[in-house]
């Protein structure tokens, strides 16, 4: 987006009532951390789910809610159907009143993020400068913002209607129809594409916490840090993980690297995610141990993977 029609957009944001002073409260983001949930500890955070009518935003978002509940993480959803019977009754579905509606509902996860809740947003949200006025209205508050496109093919969103919606869209009983006759830009930068064809809600759903968890947001959970945590790659994952690894560049190892490689993909090297980098190396000569957050972990075998200067320099 030019900076120009960015702020042209943020336009919508300004105040415009004066004489108001920004008030500040006594809480503080850590104390209020500390007495929400038995997970203690701020997690404030918007999840912003956009995609086609149909595509999996509100069902992923619900069993995302569940999911954050079930585990004592404050959680809750904002999605377009309810919103649009109370805050946003007025609005329609024009590009105006959309982009109102998505600056009201970004504004309103902001205050949910603040207070410590993981607030989750299923708007269909289709234009770029909307969902970046969302962004933006969280930056400015230093609250994480995720964006998420749940990227559902029209013909599959069309085949699903779960709400018969697509069917009136195309007899023209419905005008402005996302992926009908109304435009839905194509998130360019989401923190996460989540397909759904071809793979269950759980898993979706399991993505999402796989990013929340790589973000911090979520900690390792008790019952899953009992386990030995394995690196393999899930099966939703495993055409996706191919793809991205056909682009790497190649290294020849050898078969101790390999036994190796093995070791640390079963999680018997936890915490280690793959070869140690210098910083986990010089922890191991030094102290014989891993850090990972506040906890140490005995690590007196460093696990490394040599490389010739020439391939550390292509
Ligand atoms: N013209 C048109 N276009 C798209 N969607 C329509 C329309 N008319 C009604 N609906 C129903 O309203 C839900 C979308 O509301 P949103 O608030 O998410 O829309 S937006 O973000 O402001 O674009 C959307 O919900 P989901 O199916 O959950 O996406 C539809 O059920
Ligand atoms: N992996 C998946 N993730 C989310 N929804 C899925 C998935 N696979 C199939 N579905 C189905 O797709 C439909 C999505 O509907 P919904 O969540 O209402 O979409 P939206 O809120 O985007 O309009 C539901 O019937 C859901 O069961």
């Amino acid at each position: 987006m030019e900076t120009h029609d960015f702020y042209k957009k943020q336009k919508t944001c300004l105040q415009v009532a004066t004489n108001v002073t920004e008030q500040h409260r006594h809480v503080s983001r850590a104390k209020r951390g500390q007495i929400l949930g038995h997970l203690r500890g701020f997690r404030g955070c918007t999840v912003w789910f956009t995609g086609l009518s149909g595509a999996g935003k509100t069902t992923l978002s619900f069993e995302l809610e569940a999911y954050l509940i079930q585990h004592g993480i404050p959680a809750y959803s904002l999605d377009g159907d309810n919103m649009r019977t109370g805050l946003c009754k007025d609005l329609g579905f024009s590009k105006q009143d959309r982009e109102e509606n998505i600056r009201r509902v970004a504004e309103v996860a902001k205050l949910f993020a603040d207070a410590g809740q993981i607030c989750l947003c299923s708007f269909v949200s289709p234009f770029a400068e909307d969902r970046e006025v969302a962004r933006r209205i969280h930056k400015d508050s230093d609250l994480p913002f995720f964006e998420v496109f749940v990227d559902t093919p029209l013909e599959v969103c069309e085949q699903r209607d779960t709400k018969g919606l697509y069917q009136k869209a195309r007899k023209g009983i419905i005008k402005g129809f996302t992926g009908i006759d109304q435009l839905y830009e194509t998130p360019e930068n989401p923190e996460l594409v989540v397909k759904t064809v071809n793979a269950t809600v759980e898993e979706s759903t399991m993505q999402v916490v796989d990013m929340l968890r790589e973000n911090g947001i979520i900690p390792l959970l008790q019952e899953e840090n009992s386990s030995v945590p394995e690196l393999f790659v899930p099966s939703y994952r495993l055409v996706s993980a191919e793809e991205e690894a056909a682009s790497l560049p190649k290294l020849n190892i050898e078969t101790l690297d390999l036994q190796w490689l093995q070791i640390l993909s079963e999680g018997w090297a936890y915490p280690l995610k793959g070869f140690m980098r210098e910083d986990q190396f010089l922890q191991t000569i030094h102290f014989d141990c891993q850090l990972n957050g506040r906890e140490t972990i005995n690590q007196s075998i460093p696990i490394v993977l040599p490389l010739s200067t020439f391939d550390k320099n292509r």
